[in-house]
């Protein structure tokens, strides 16, 4: 059974004067919001994820339905901010076939799981697998390129009777750089750095990635053949692509250097292309998919995974749950428009008007929403509305974008969550209003010790009677001293280091009519 720690301080009891009798306190609304939080993010704990994926069966192993002999043969690799808690589990289900491992994590991660009392993610004293910490602030420095060479290594050495397993996590591309000659590492981290803050996604980031690598782009796979590789993936980017989660260091595929250099044009930078880059995207990479069925990779944790969870929990506690979507993306500002709709359509006496279903219509594609979950959305919520049947849990997931203007200290999350809270200022308040919550998976959300934040009906009114002017906020992108000052920081969202990371879990919680005594 695994142990459950509790991921949240508790909030302290919000007195509550509400018109209307309540039949539900505010604080079981935002308790239970939380609740289903750390739900979705316990479901892809990192141990939990390796747990569930990987089946002994005496000297085989059976990883999602495909069996793998063990003989003494298994090698270990991985890189990612969760590969340490992967690893460690991996070594407890199979170390007695372990031959040896090297392990790519983020600098400090060992002291700060040490700190926080995580000791089941970190590996044992007498493990096989090496620890290599680097890439502080998750960019490529010197330490991360020495683990990328040993890995490199590692797998060069392998013979077709040895099993490679590779666990791979967000903030891989980072902790597994590889530049091709005569590319130097600055090279390519000021190439990255410039594309990011340009504005490139991480689609467009990891494809010229795979370009520049030796191991990214099926790499790894090519140089561990003719071993077979297993890989297990914890997915950070919305769609789940196992060809851009850490760029794909185990998945071959034609990298078309004419794609590359559409992805720099489009931001600008052929002209100041270093001729090292010129020189390898001239170079046609070597092809390999012809060997590709020695490579297995699975996804074993993901946004959807965690949202599946959440909507279990929420189950449990009394509501309805429904999943819009995996894949919200697009400026928060549309974000949280489409979710202020949304909980008006949920809570709205009388039939909706047209103008908001249009409006939510036109908002859907531009966040990544398809327009089929919206229907079957408004479906759910419509009937909630009409039969009155409980209250409803409005699950989704995905990673917004955030345009800085300003110089304030936030995320993505907690920006989304003052938005959000604004959109429904002319909603009831709860227990009989909605409440919204958004959080990285990660327990981080920008350079904030906050995950995200927890918002409903009042936080204008709130705000206004403590002299906090939201706009002034919003305008300097400082959503986390807003929510620091506000009623003592209780609506923040501070689950603390939670070493997994599937991108953020957005919720809407919204009370059934029935429950509002008039
Ligand atoms: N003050 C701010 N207000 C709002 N959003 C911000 C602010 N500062 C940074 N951000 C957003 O947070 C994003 C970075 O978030 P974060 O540091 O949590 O990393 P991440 O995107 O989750 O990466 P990873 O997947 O590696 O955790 C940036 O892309 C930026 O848009
Ligand atoms: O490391 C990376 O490339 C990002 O986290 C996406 O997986």
């Amino acid at each position: 059974m695994a142990r459950f720690i509790s991921l949240f301080r508790p909030r302290p009891l919000l007195a509550l004067v509400s018109k209307s009798k309540p039949t539900l306190s505010k604080m079981s609304m935002d308790s239970r919001a939380q609740q289903v939080f750390a739900a979705a993010v316990e479901a892809v704990r990192p141990d939990t994820v390796v747990r569930q994926s990987i089946r002994r069966k005496d000297d085989s192993v059976i990883i999602n339905g495909q069996e793998f002999p063990l003989r003494h043969n298994l090698h270990l690799v991985g890189f990612g901010k969760a590969v340490l808690g992967m690893a460690a589990e991996a070594e407890r289900i199979m170390g007695d076939h372990l031959v040896k491992g090297i392990i790519s994590v983020p600098h400090g991660i060992q002291q700060t799981l040490k700190q926080h009392g995580k000791d089941h993610l970190l590996l044992k004293e007498n493990s096989r697998i090496k620890v290599m910490e680097g890439a502080k602030h998750n960019l490529p420095d010197t330490d991360a390129q020495e683990a990328a060479e040993r890995i490199k290594q590692l797998a060069s050495e392998l013979t077709e009777k040895d099993l490679l397993l590779v666990l791979i996590s967000g903030g891989g591309s980072a902790l597994l750089p590889a530049p091709i000659p005569p590319i130097l590492l600055h090279e390519k981290l000021e190439l990255t750095r410039k594309l990011a803050a340009a504005g490139a996604t991480i689609q467009e980031l990891n494809t010229v990635r795979r370009a520049l690598s030796f191991l990214k782009g099926g790499g790894l796979a090519r140089h561990a053949y003719p071993a077979q590789v297993v890989a297990l993936v914890l997915s950070d980017v919305i769609g789940d692509p196992l060809d851009l989660i850490a760029s794909g260091p185990t998945v071959c595929g034609e990298v078309r250097p004419e794609e590359v250099l559409s992805v720099l044009g489009q931001y600008k930078l052929l002209d100041s292309l270093p001729a090292s880059v010129k020189h390898v995207l001239g170079k046609p990479n070597p092809q390999w998919t012809d060997k590709a069925e020695h490579v297995f990779n699975a996804v074993i944790g993901s946004n959807s995974i965690a949202l599946k969870c959440a909507g279990l929990r929420a189950r449990e506690l009394g509501f309805l749950p429904v999943v819009l979507s995996p894949g919200v993306c697009g400026d928060v500002k549309s974000v949280s428009k489409l979710y202020g709709h949304l909980a008006r359509f949920a809570c709205s006496q009388e039939e909706p008007s047209p103008e908001i279903v249009t409006e939510m219509l036109k908002l859907g594609p531009e966040v990544g929403v398809q327009t089929w979950d919206l229907h079957r959305t408004m479906k759910v919520l419509g009937e909630g509305r009409t039969e009155g049947w409980g209250d409803t849990c409005l699950l989704a997931g995905g990673e917004p974008t955030v345009e800085l203007t300003g110089k304030g200290r936030g995320g993505r999350n907690q920006e989304l969550a003052l938005r959000v809270g604004l959109e429904l200022r002319d909603l009831q308040l709860p227990p009989n209003g909605p409440v919204f919550l958004s959080g990285g998976t990660d327990g981080q959300d920008g350079p904030t010790e906050a995950a995200g934040a927890i918002t409903d009906a009042g936080l204008y009114e709130e705000a206004q009677a403590q002299g906090l002017d939201i706009d002034n906020f919003l305008n300097d992108n400082d959503s986390y001293t807003f929510f620091s000052r506000l009623s003592a920081g209780q609506h923040l969202l501070v689950p603390g280091l939670t070493c997994t990371n599937v991108m953020d879990v957005h919720m809407l919680l919204i009370p059934s009519n029935a429950n509002i005594v008039r």
